[in-house]
């Protein structure tokens, strides 16, 4: 059973994938990320490539799709929030999309925000920031 990230180790994974446009959700122990392709069909064959991935990962993303947009949502449903699976999922996203989908970084809050609330609650089980 996977686990969820530990707040310390949480942190330094999170703020570095802040830097290349994940955020934190508004609700929920979850990342997100929108890229904009150029068109529906660099959208679906990006997805086709993550698709792949996933199932090899045996994890898997949230995403809607909506013409040339693909908004990512990443958390560990077997735990309810993020653990190391949602890190190396980014990871591997961030490295596909490199030189295709352009990023838009005005999605809401900081993913930094995410990463400090858990690791000062208790359980790191909500964050209601
Ligand atoms: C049985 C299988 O390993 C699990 O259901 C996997 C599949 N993919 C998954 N993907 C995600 N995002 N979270 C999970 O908890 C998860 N669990």
């Amino acid at each position: 059973m996977t686990s969820k990230l530990d707040p310390e180790e949480r942190k330094a994974l999170l703020l570095a994938l802040e830097d290349t446009g994940w955020r934190a959700t508004d609700e929920g122990d979850a990342m997100i990320k929108r890229l904009l392709f150029r068109d529906f069909s660099d959208a679906w064959g990006f997805m086709a490539e993550v698709a792949l991935l996933a199932e090899k990962m045996d994890h898997h993303p949230d995403w809607r799709n909506v013409y040339k947009t693909l908004e990512i949502t990443l958390t560990t449903h077997d735990c309810s929030g993020l653990s190391v699976l949602d890190i190396e999922l980014a990871r591997a996203i961030d490295g596909l999309a490199e030189g295709r989908g352009e990023v838009d970084r005005d999605i809401g809050r900081p993913l930094m925000r995410l990463a400090d609330s858990a690791a000062n609650s208790e359980d790191g089980a909500e964050d209601d920031a």
